[in-house]
This record gives structure tokens, sequence and C-alpha cells, in this order.
């Protein structure tokens, strides 16, 4: 297909933030955007931090099982906590095909969120406190990762803006209170085990994925062929979630994407999903993205790329995006959506979107 991309782009967040190299850059980030809707961030002045963040990634995974059994995801109406350990532990969930459990993951958000009280909203109970491990440091580092990433987000969403030609602060309004953050682990497994399967990411705007040295993230392009996205060195690998997709009116659709399983060495990775607001309703989605479509330079066919599978974002079923995305969850982590929301599960188990 024309336009097609063969390769994941490099887009040089320092150049984008020097006047003399602004312009080119920004030029390179509207093209990522709208051809491939993954690239690499270099030069974002996070390197150290990821450093930091990935060496404790090992020890935080071989803790005693009693200590990272008392922060399971189970005990988290807000699904923070730990994942694929014990008896769920490599064993598919036909439910949600992208949960075929090759991986084991701690799920923390933006930290200070306070717990849900009766008389709010019920899909706000998503917005919770987090479960830390007993480690030291492990609070922290957490903190720590998600604040510089979150304002390095921020900035990137607005020269996102400005490079579809649209003022700086044009998505602030969509932004969510409690973004997520994970750090996922991959075991070697048999030669081309799937580690993620292929899937977009629904409940944000972008993920800030920051990945080791020992690859499998593959990108699927218009011709049907999955494309590699290796490791690179001290870069984030940003890419557009059906969030976005939906506020630009599918101008700027999200791309699939999977993980194949390592073979010989174990993979680490720390994906960052930067949210939407749960109280967005499909009503104001809709204007705003009309108004939006309006004044964002259409790119020509060429680059056009299409929008392919239904987004929780655009379901008449939910009253607003934090009930869409509290569906979401409570079918991707049954265990979790049978114990907090029994008559929720009952209802949206029987829902197509
Ligand atoms: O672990 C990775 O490298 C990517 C994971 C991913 O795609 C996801 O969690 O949505
Ligand atoms: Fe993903």
């Amino acid at each position: 297909m024309p336009g097609d991309f063969s390769t994941v782009p490099i887009v040089d967040f320092s150049r984008l933030t020097d006047p003399t190299s602004r312009d080119e850059e920004l030029s390179r980030l509207r093209d990522a955007i709208f051809v491939v809707g993954f690239l690499y961030l270099i030069n974002t002045g996070l390197e150290d931090s990821i450093h930091r963040t990935h060496k404790e990634l090992p020890s935080l995974f071989n803790l005693p099982a009693e200590v990272k059994e008392r922060c399971n995801m189970i005990n988290s109406p807000s699904f923070r906590g730990t994942l694929g350990w014990g008896q769920r532990l490599l064993r598919p969930r036909p439910i949600f095909a992208r949960y075929h459990v090759l991986f084991l993951q701690f799920d923390f958000g933006t930290p200070g969120m306070r717990e849900w009280t009766e008389n709010e909203p019920f899909w706000k109970r998503l917005e919770g406190p987090n479960q830390y491990p007993d480690y030291p440091g492990a609070e922290k580092l957490v903190r720590n990762y998600i604040e510089s990433i979150d304002s390095l987000a921020q900035k990137f969403v607005h020269l996102v803006a400005e490079s579809l030609s649209l003022p700086p602060d044009t998505f602030d309004e969509f932004k969510g209170s409690m973004s997520r953050l994970k750090f996922v682990k991959y075991p070697p497994a048999k030669a081309l085990s799937q580690g993620v399967g292929p899937h977009k990411d629904s409940a944000g705007l972008f993920t800030f994925l920051s990945q080791d040295n020992i690859g499998g993230l593959q990108v699927l392009n218009n011709n049907g062929e999955w494309i590699d996205a290796p490791p690179l060195e001290d870069s984030l690998v940003v890419n557009i979630q059906q969030g976005f997709e939906a506020i630009t009116g599918g101008i700027c659709p999200a791309t699939t994407h999977r993980v194949i399983a390592p073979t010989a060495k174990t993979r680490y990775s720390i994906p960052f999903f930067l949210s939407v607001r749960l109280d967005l309703t499909l009503e104001k989605l809709q204007a705003s993205a009309s108004h939006i479509k309006a004044r964002l330079p259409v790119p020509n066919t060429e680059k056009r790329r299409d929008v392919d599978v239904p987004s929780e974002f655009l379901s008449p079923l939910y009253s607003c995006f934090g009930e869409a995305h509290l569906r979401n969850r409570i079918i991707s982590h049954p265990d979790v959506g049978k114990k907090w929301y029994p008559d929720l599960y009952e209802k949206y188990s029987q829902q197509r979107l």
C-alpha cells in the first residue's frame, strides 16, 4: 500500500524543543502520527529515571510469592496490583485474546487517588489507591517514574497538537486524573509463543513504553505485515491509543501491536498509559471530535490509515467512558470483576461492543 511503513520512525524530543530544529521535527512527528501511529521518542531527558527503574525490576519480580500475593489485584476494586502469579500463570484467558498470560505484571496508577465513596458514580471506583509491594523504595520508585513520565507526556501531547496545526492545549480537556503504569516480565517461552496477542491500546491517549534490550515488540502495517520495533537504547516507544483515535474522529487511528515472548532470556518492559477523563460522554466526545476533525489538516489518502476495530469509547451502550472502561476491566479480569462488581459482571459479560 502506498504510504505504508516498514520501520518505526524516530522522533527527537530535544529537537522538538529547540527553535532551530523544531519545525522540521514537528513535521516528522506529524508523519509518524498520520502514517504509523508508533514512534521512538529519543533524547527525552528521562534516561536516568528509566535506567534506575529497570534496574529494580528483577528484584521486584523475584520477591517471595507471599509478598507479591499480598498485593494481588484481586484485593483492588480499582484493578491495581500484581497479576499472573500462582495458578493463573501461563493459563490462557479465552475471553480477551490479548491476555494469553505469558507475562507477569505489577499494575499501578497515578499516586494520590483516594478511596471511592458511595455518593460518587460507580465507574469512579476505577481511580483508586495503589498496592505497593513490601520492597524498600518501591513506592518512591513508582511515584518518581510516574511523575517524570507524566510531565513528558503532557509536553508530548502539546507538541502533537502543534504538529497537527492545532493550538497546543487542544487535547488538555480530555486528560484523565489517573494514568496507569505497568512493570511487565516475560519469562522465556517456547519459540514463537505469544507474549501479548495483537491488540490496540484502548484506555487512553498515548502509551509511552520503555522496553529492555531483548526485543519482541511488533507493529502491524496496512499490508498486514508485522514490523519489528526492536530495542533502541534510551528511547521510549510511543503509540496512539483508541482514546486519541476517538478524539480525532478516526483521523489518527490507534495501531495494532503485539509482543512475541522471548525464548532464551527474560524480557522486561514498562508501559505508561496516559489516561482519558472518565466522565467523558459520547455526545461530548462526538461534538469535540467533529470540531477537531474540521480543523485538522486532513492527510492525503496515501497517508490515511483505517479504523478497523470497534472502540469502547464509541459504544452507545455506556453512559460515559468511565463505564466503558470499567466494563473493559471487568471482562479482562473476570476474577476481580466478579468479586467487586458481581452484578455488572453478569450484565457486561452478555454484551457485545
Ligand atoms: O510489554 C510490552 O512491551 C508491550 C505491552 C503492551 O503492548 C501493552 O501492555 O499494552
Ligand atoms: Fe499495548
